[in-house]
């Protein structure tokens, strides 16, 4: 990717999951990232050969640093942006990652009376599915192992990601309503949009390239 007559951008890509995928991605977009990027525990890596620099941040972090500018565009799941509700722009479905947002539940749950408890590592999500079912519930944040909360009487449902479904499966609980299907994004800032726009589109076109073979 030869961009050394444009910007150097900063991007932020997100450790664990799609981190692997992305970074396959990249290299299939011709972005010759160093093969101790897999696995260093380094938070910067420079990329001068392709005029980009990249910061290694949390997935749920990703877009704040997009927003704030600090890092140009960035590499995050859908889930994400629709939680954090930042204000970026989406350019792109990278399509990895693929997996779903599902309300689910143990089989024989029934309704009783009192506001059904539905627990989530959204909120933001979960509230407003629910607002817009017209169903009132109150929504408990949790940070992992959200299928817990079902088993053992902490909620009546909970929002969270389904891909396998292996999860689910393997704790008694059933995948009850698709909310929204999820695969990961690219996402820029908005000034950056505007005033490294060569480099961004550059970008852009090398990963819409890559996209669309697929
Ligand atoms: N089975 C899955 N479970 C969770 N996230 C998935 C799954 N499949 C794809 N994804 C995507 O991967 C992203 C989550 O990656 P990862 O699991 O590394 O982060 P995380 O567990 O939310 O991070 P952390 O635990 O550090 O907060 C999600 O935002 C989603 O877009
Ligand atoms: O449908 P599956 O393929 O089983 O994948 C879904 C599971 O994976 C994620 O959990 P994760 O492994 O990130 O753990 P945590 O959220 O509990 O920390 C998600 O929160 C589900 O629990």
């Amino acid at each position: 990717m030869a961009m050394q007559a444009s910007d150097r951008l900063i991007v932020a890509m997100p450790k664990g999951r799609i981190f692997e995928e992305a970074a396959d991605l990249l290299r299939r977009a011709g972005v010759p990232l160093p093969p101790e990027f897999d696995d260093s525990r380094k938070l910067i890596v420079p990329v001068p050969a392709a005029n980009l620099d990249f910061i290694l941040a949390k997935p749920t972090d990703v877009p704040t640093y997009v927003e704030y500018g600090v890092a140009d565009i960035g590499v995050v799941g859908k889930d994400v942006l629709l939680e954090e509700d930042r204000d970026v722009y989406e350019l792109l479905d990278l399509q990895i990652s693929r997996c779903r947002l599902s309300v689910a539940g143990l089989p024989d749950w029934k309704p009783t009376s009192g506001t059904p408890r539905v627990a989530t590592k959204y909120p933001r999500v979960a509230s407003k599915y629910f607002r817009e079912q017209g169903q009132q519930v109150e929504v408990i944040k949790l940070n992992g192992s959200i299928e817990l909360a079902p088993l053992i009487g902490l909620a009546d449902r909970i929002v969270d990601i389904v891909s396998t479904g292996r999860t689910l499966q393997e704790n008694g609980l059933v995948e009850l309503e698709e909310i929204v299907p999820i695969t990961t994004r690219l996402i820029a800032n908005r000034v950056s949009y505007r005033m490294k726009s060569e480099a961004v589109d550059y970008v852009y076109e090398k990963f819409a390239s890559i996209v669309e073979e697929k």
